[in-house]
């Protein structure tokens, strides 16, 4: 047998593995990495966050994804330099932050890789028939594998399309294992640059659990920052706070067919981004709002979509509604959505031992755990949560 084989399968039989777990999302702020010391398997799994951190990208860096991010028409060497550089630059970013631990890398089980969305295309979005749901990330695993020396899963939303998903979201199975509680109708609401839930029901039921995209979490109001503030981001909301929600603008942003769609959807930056603001405010006549009122609305735009999604899963239902993501941080995204679910009560994912802008980091650990030692949660035939073990496996040598 060979070594590497073998090693694996010692891995497998471990009691508890300890796993990096890395998601590079759409924001492009950096890398999440999350070392989890995890046991179990399925809805017995137990996962203690011993490290996180995010290591920041460079502008450059920033620069070069974003010349290829989410765009129909790119420079198609680019892409295929990107692709080994990221997997070696995430490689280096967990050995960086090994010895900044000072932990060898042979006390590292496995690297759960998820690497850098670069275009989401479900069908619904590009309406070609002949066609299957689609979505790339690039960063291959046999980079970070053997710029660390380490055994890597990675690609994990290629099987969840092959088996009729749309590749996401894939939080499902990580919020369902970890945070199910018997007795509480729970929402675990993610706030990225597209956001996202998952619904735990208070029986527990597996067939009952659900995942969709709800559409923009961070996304325009990060975009228009860097136009308008020329900054990641709006720090704690402060220049939407500064202005007035434009209900003709917030109107005109709501008419789009992904948001009508049913559940269980996916969306990116390729539907919701400059073009799709500046369209917005061309049919309503807002091109010239001040930079204020306009980031009130984009940031009033992603609470509506978020607490409707939630509203027509929950029915004015008792739930409990747990934040993570960078979106948890800005309290005016936060108010907004609180006071559109009245029915809601609200608090953080850290609140359930699991620090909420690691949470998706964790995830692809969970995942990449459940493909080595578990697999068999049934979750019935919903769409959008088939029964799967996702990654592809890297040997270092
Ligand atoms: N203090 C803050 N005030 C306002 N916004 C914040 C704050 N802190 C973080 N954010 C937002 O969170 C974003 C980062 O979120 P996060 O890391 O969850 O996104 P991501 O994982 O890249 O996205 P996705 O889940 O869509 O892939 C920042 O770009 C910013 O918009
Ligand atoms: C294609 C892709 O990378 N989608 C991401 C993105 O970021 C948030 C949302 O859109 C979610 O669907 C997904 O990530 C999380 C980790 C998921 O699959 O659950």
């Amino acid at each position: 047998m060979n070594a590497q084989i073998q090693h694996l399968y010692d891995i497998a039989k471990k009691s508890e593995r300890r796993i990096i777990g890395l998601m590079s999302g759409t924001s492009l702020d950096g890398l999440d990495v999350a070392l989890c010391r995890i046991s179990g398997d399925g809805p017995a799994t137990a996962v203690v966050l011993e490290q996180f951190t995010t290591v920041p990208y460079d502008d450059e860096f920033k620069e070069e994804i974003r010349t290829i991010f989410a765009k129909r028409t790119i420079d198609f060497e680019r892409l295929c330099v990107l692709n080994p550089y990221v997997g070696r630059l995430h490689g280096r970013m967990i050995s960086d932050c090994l010895r900044g631990w000072n932990i060898e890398p042979n006390a590292i089980d496995l690297i759960a890789s998820h690497g850098q969305t670069v275009y989401h295309a479900p069908k619904s979005q590009h309406r070609r028939d002949k066609f299957p749901n689609a979505t790339l990330q690039i960063g291959d695993g046999d980079h970070v594998a053997a710029t660390t020396g380490i055994i890597t899963f990675s690609d994990f939303r290629q099987k969840h399309v092959a088996l009729g998903g749309e590749g996401a979201p894939l939080a499902v199975y990580g919020d369902y294992f970890m945070f199910s509680e018997p007795g509480e109708n729970r929402i675990l609401l993610n706030m990225g640059g597209i956001a996202n839930f998952t619904y735990l029901p208070a029986d527990g039921d597996a067939s009952k659990v659900f995942t969709t995209d709800t559409g923009p979490g961070n996304t325009l109001l990060d975009a228009y920052a860097r136009r308008l503030l020329n900054k990641p981001y709006d720090e704690d909301g402060q220049l939407a706070a500064s202005g007035r929600v434009n209900t003709a603008l917030l109107e005109a942003l709501r008419t789009n067919p992904f948001l009508d769609a049913p559940f269980p959807k996916t969306t990116g930056p390729e539907v919701f981004n400059v073009a799709y603001v500046t369209d917005a405010q061309t049919r309503s006549q807002t091109t010239n709002l001040s930079s204020a009122d306009l980031m009130a609305t984009l940031v009033q735009f992603s609470a509506d979509t978020i607490a409707s999604a939630i509203q027509r899963v929950i029915n004015d239902t008792e739930t409990h509604v747990y934040m993570s993501g960078g979106g948890a941080h800005n309290p005016m995204l936060t108010g907004a959505i609180r006071k559109l679910l009245p029915t809601c009560s609200f608090g953080q994912t850290n609140e359930l031992g699991i620090n909420g802008d690691a949470k998706e980091a964790v995830l692809f650990a969970v995942l990449a755990n459940e493909s080595l030692a578990g697999g068999t949660t049934s979750f019935g035939d919903r769409q959008g949560v088939p029964t799967v073990s996702m990654g592809k496996v890297s040997f270092p040598k």
